[in-house]
């Protein structure tokens, strides 16, 4: 008799995108648990490859031919069995293997191959510190895993919580370590000593009834110099005196900024008719488990964040956790800090651009039920909550939510999914919903929660929209015109700021040869490149190619070579000149690339150092600055020509956003957006701030044209360095789709993509249409499956359902 595992590999390949049967050796069968990782033998030879357990079997009559697991990885799970199942709904639905979605929900310390060492974190008897320890304070667990009696020994230890375990793959992803003090005396035998000591010796008494002030407990170091007043020489006097110990206790990393204590709470506002409707919906379905999808469209300034922040606050009373996602989160501090000041330690903060050691210390404090509320970006979407009681997507129009990478999911489809497993309701929320989830509503499949309306009656501001042509007749080329320079002159004198919103969308500044039109192209991509002139260079932002830039022509070696689109930085040199005595912050990817850049120039820019804030989109979402009166775009349809059915639906989403900026509190605010296409639907419905009217508009587009909502879309994508074979290669995927679908069902192409060379290699794609196609899914999935087998083709082909982008 044997039990029997099931293991992913981690080889990701098709063949192997499946689980493999191993036997479990009698050592570890006590300890094994689905969800934790193991070592495995792989393949012929003495490969040993890492994997995931995904089934443990019955004990079967086993012959004995099959491979035994070599180790274990963990103690403990680090897949739950919710995200196990999850794992494997979203290798179906994004054509990808098992195991890089099960590797995409863990933080990047738990991802590469890493290393365990057991740790003491508090006393242990000396004996058992000689015997497994050899007197140090921790051991490799990789040369004792094998022993059954040391690990049994060790998990004891480990629920007495006098050991850690911890994983390392490189020094910042270790747990942290923070030097505490441990009293060593009773309180009597402090005492005693105080008699012993000098009464002149002011620190060591003070010391003595500190020590005996806090009464046994362990106190930081840090804090204990500071409660006591007491210098660190001081405790080390204290140490030989054999009145205390130094010991290491673990601490987390906090991710940027200070988090208040539970003392220093904001309290709830007192929530309008709109907002309370809301929040008594959203509660109710939390109380009654129930998994509703709400969309809540509330108008900018409407006060979405406070019905989040109390249907969270309901979800945390019913002892259950919340999830809060929001697009890119460095670029919202301000949202990070109204949940964190409402919700204070028990707050847990995911994103990207966390170190590798903070994300992993956030995971763990997650995973151990430290934190229940969680706010992060797309990938929080995995954070492991137990017991959710709701989930929240913020701005749920936001393409960042989908993974352009595999495994292509989208963060919606996946809280969905959540939400329903737990039986919890899942709110999207939105000023401009994306028309797929507004027709969803429209189809009674979400619950609409309406807020038309701007917090205390407050006015939407009015919008101004000027055409630059006239402007540019008149005065030349130039980024700003007269109406919005005297606004911006009239709100530097009441004392008022403005932002300006330089559109980036589908925009790069590049060089043109003014005597034979060259332009300069990436060698590698089929894009041409992007100039930057902090590092004074041309860049690919495709492979990351970079060159200097040119002064004279490669191709006529002609001396007119004109720089073309605008940067922020050439705006503001503009600025500048035209209002010198402006105070100007500026925010683009030059100038908050460096950590915590992006919060501190809002922090000053919110303290009134300075009159106008110039930036890219990165400035449109979610600021909310009571001192802004004037919002200023300055062009407003550099997306408009995008290949892309949502260009329009883009444009309108980001004029509505950055609009809403201006007079969000007692100030009335204006809006200036300058434009080449006045007339233009989604600029005109921008400035009536009329999303329904946009949605009727864009929706009878879609509809004629035949693009989602109507029509779900797949693209498939083949490339190769031999552009013959990708062309090949895609025009046999389309002959075996072509033979199968069913009629309503349309494929585009085959096309070169849009961009149709990338880092040396050439794209063709197709893009698929379909209503209802039962067979679609399963030949995708046969076509990834031999696409895969015939990987010796260097051929790579991507399956991306409901691609945000087409470029
Ligand atoms: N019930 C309320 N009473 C008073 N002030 C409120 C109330 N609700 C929200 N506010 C304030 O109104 C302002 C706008 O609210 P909030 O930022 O939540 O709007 P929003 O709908 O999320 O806006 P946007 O979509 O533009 O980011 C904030 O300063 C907020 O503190
Ligand atoms: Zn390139």
């Amino acid at each position: 008799m044997a039990e029997l595992a099931q293991v992913i590999v981690d080889v990701p390949t098709m063949q192997t995108d499946q689980p493999y049967t191993y036997a479990i050796p009698k050592r570890l069968e006590s300890q094994i648990q689905v969800g934790m990782r193991v070592i495995v033998p792989f393949g012929r030879g003495k490969r040993e490859v890492q994997g995931f357990v995904v089934g443990i079997d019955q004990p079967t009559e086993y012959d004995g031919t099959l491979k035994s697991i070599i180790g274990l990885m963990d103690l403990v799970p680090v897949v739950n069995t919710e995200l196990l199942q999850l794992s494997r709904w979203m290798a179906d639905q994004t054509y990808a293997f098992w195991i890089s979605c099960l590797y995409t929900m863990l933080p990047n310390a738990l991802k590469a191959k890493s290393h365990r060492v057991v740790r003491i974190v508090d006393e242990v008897d000396e004996q058992t510190s000689l015997d497994l320890f050899q007197g140090a304070d921790e051991l490799d667990f990789e040369r004792y895993q094998n022993d059954p009696q040391i690990v049994s020994q060790l998990l004891k230890l480990k629920r007495q919580g006098k050991v850690s375990f911890e994983y390392q793959v490189e020094d910042r992803a270790r747990v942290k370590k923070e030097i505490a003090i441990q009293p060593l005396m009773s309180f009597e035998q402090y005492e005693d000593e105080r008699v012993g000591v000098r009464a002149n010796a002011h620190a060591q008494q003070r010391l003595l009834s500190y020590l005996q002030q806090i009464d046994g407990q362990k106190v930081k170091l840090k804090q204990a110099e500071q409660q006591s007043g007491l210098k660190a020489g001081t405790f080390n006097v204290g140490e030989k005196r054999g009145w205390l110990k130094k010991i290491a206790v673990e601490t987390y990393r906090t991710p940027a900024g200070m988090i208040p204590d539970d003392q220093h709470l904001d309290s709830p506002l007192k929530l309008n008719p709109d907002q309370q409707a809301a929040v008594a919906k959203i509660d109710q379905a939390i109380d009654q488990a129930q998994n509703q999808t709400f969309l809540l469209q509330g108008v900018t300034g409407s006060g979405k964040t406070e019905v989040y922040l109390q249907a969270m606050a309901e979800a945390l009373r019913q002892g259950k956790t919340a999830l809060m996602l929001v697009p890119e989160i460095s670029l919202t501090p301000q949202m990070v800090n109204r949940v964190r000041r409402r919700f204070g330690q028990r707050v847990a903060v995911l994103h990207s651009s966390l170190s590798d050691g903070e994300r992993y210390d956030e995971w763990r404090r997650i995973e151990r039920g430290e934190a229940q509320v969680v706010v992060g970006a797309r990938s929080a979407v995995f954070a492991p909550l137990e017991n959710l009681g709701l989930i929240i997507m913020d701005e749920e129009h936001e393409t960042s939510y989908k993974q352009d990478e595999t495994p292509r999911y989208h963060a919606r489809d996946v809280a969905a999914w959540r939400a329903e497993y737990h039986h919890a309701p899942l709110v999207l929320g939105s000023a401009t919903p994306s028309l797929e989830s507004r027709a969803r509503a429209l189809a009674g499949v979400y619950q609409l929660l309406r807020m038309p309306t701007r917090v205390n009656q407050r006015p939407l501001p009015p919008v101004e929209v000027v055409d630059m042509r006239p402007e540019m007749q008149r005065n030349g080329e130039t980024n700003f015109s007269d109406r919005l320079l005297n606004l911006l002159n009239e709100r530097m004198e009441k004392g008022e700021q403005s932002i300006l919103m330089l559109n980036r969308r589908g925009f790069s500044s590049f060089i043109m040869c003014r005597d034979c039109g060259f332009v300069l192209k990436c060698p590698n991509c089929d894009i041409s490149l992007t100039l930057h002139m902090d590092s004074r260079t041309m860049k690919c932002h495709y492979c990351g190619h970079e060159e200097p830039i040119p002064s004279i022509c490669p191709q006529c070696q002609g001396r007119h070579i004109r720089y073309y689109g605008t940067g922020t930085e050439k705006v503001a040199a503009e600025l500048q000149q035209l209002m010198p005595s402006a105070r100007v912050i500026r925010m683009d990817v030059d100038t908050t690339r460096r950590k915590g850049m992006h919060a501190k120039l809002l922090k000053e820019f919110g303290e009134h150092q300075a009159d106008i804030l110039l930036g890219t989109q990165m400035i449109a979402k979610g600021l909310d600055f009571p001192n802004v009166t004037l919002v200023g775009v300055l062009n407003a349809d550099t997306g408009l020509d995008l290949p892309d059915f949502r260009a329009s639906e883009r444009t309108f989403d980001l004029l509505s956003q950055v609009s809403g900026r201006a007079g969000r509190a007692d100030k009335p605010g204006n809006v200036v957006i300058q434009t080449f296409n006045p007339d233009n639907y989604a600029i005109r419905y921008a400035q009536l701030h009329d999303y329904e009217d946009f949605f009727k508009a864009e929706m009878n587009i879609r509809y004629q044209a035949g693009y989602p909502p109507y029509y779900y879309t797949v693209r498939i994508m083949a490339s190769n360095e031999d552009e013959r074979a990708a062309a090949k290669a895609i025009y046999e995927i389309r002959n075996q789709l072509s033979v199968s679908l069913s009629k309503e069902t349309v494929v585009l192409g085959p096309t070169p993509r849009p961009i149709a060379r990338m880092k040396n290699r050439y794209y063709y794609q197709i893009i698929v249409k379909y209503k209802h196609d039962p067979k679609l899914h399963a030949l995708l999935k046969d076509i990834m499956r031999q696409t895969q087998a015939k990987s010796r083709q260097d051929t790579l082909v991507s399956i991306d359902p409901e691609p945000q982008y087409f470029m």
